[in-house]
């Protein structure tokens, strides 16, 4: 039987609009291997997506569009507005992002990758990934930074951010669970940030 080196395991997060999957695809293209548990999420919310039927019989068809993926926009509204029907959307897509992530942690292992990297948005709130990671690189910035750089690439608007940031760990206690804290501010250039990842990649073996 083929016995594989352990890769080293490392938590990537931030708040939304942080730059944690900007961060991610530096890494990436460094060598990582990046499982990203929102692209997780956004499979298995797509058309017959795994978490399709329990979000249709949880919510209703109203939530589900023509294609047979989750409506995010009609979901958005809701699920950052009533504290439930996160928690309820959450019960039923963690499980599946977590058992899509241990099939990908084995395809890593096997194609021989230096190192893991977990893009995982709610890493500070759960309990569930600690034990299994390394280190934690928390990307850092101001909200009003979040709130920018959301507007921008999606046109949402700053109050519909400031909901959803409400809604996740307070910066304090993200950068509580960092071993490295990436400061990805106003004044810090994409090429900038490229070398700050650059160094942090070293620390790991990249
Ligand atoms: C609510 C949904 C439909 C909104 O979809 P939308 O396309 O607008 O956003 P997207 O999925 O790209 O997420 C963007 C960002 O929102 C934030 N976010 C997403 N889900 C959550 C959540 N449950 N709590 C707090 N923040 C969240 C994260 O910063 C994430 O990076 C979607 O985010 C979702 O299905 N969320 C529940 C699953 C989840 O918890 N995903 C995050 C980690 S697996
Ligand atoms: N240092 C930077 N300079 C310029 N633009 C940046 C910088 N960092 C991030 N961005 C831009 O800000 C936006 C948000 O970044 P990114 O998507 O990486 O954040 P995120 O933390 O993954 O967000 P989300 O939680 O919503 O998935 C993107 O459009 C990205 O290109």
């Amino acid at each position: 039987m083929a016995t594989y080196r352990q890769p080293l395991r490392l938590g990537l997060t931030g708040g939304i609009g942080s730059g944690k999957s900007t961060v991610g695809q530096i890494l990436a293209s460094l060598g990582a291997a990046l499982i990203d548990a929102d692209q997780i999420s956004r499979e298995v919310t797509g058309p017959g997506g795994a978490a399709m039927p329990a979000i249709q019989s949880t919510f209703g068809g109203a939530y589900v569009d023509a294609s047979g993926a989750l409506d995010r926009t009609r979901m958005r509204q809701l699920a950052f507005s009533q504290p439930k029907a996160r928690s309820q959307l959450e019960a039923i897509v963690h499980p599946l992002v977590a058992l899509h992530s241990q099939q990908r942690i084995q395809q890593a292992i096997q194609s021989g990758a230096p190192l893991i990297v977990h893009d995982i948005p709610l890493l500070a709130e759960s309990g569930r990934w600690a034990r299994q990671l390394d280190a934690v690189v928390v990307v850092d910035c101001t909200a009003d930074i979040q709130i920018e750089r959301v507007m921008q690439r999606s046109g949402l608007s700053a109050d519909a951010v400031r909901g959803i940031i409400a809604s996740q760990a307070t910066r304090t206690a993200r950068r509580a669970v960092a071993d490295v804290v990436i400061a990805n501010e106003a004044h810090c250039t994409l090429e900038q940030l490229q070398a700050e990842v650059r160094q942090v990649a070293a620390l790991f073996g990249l």
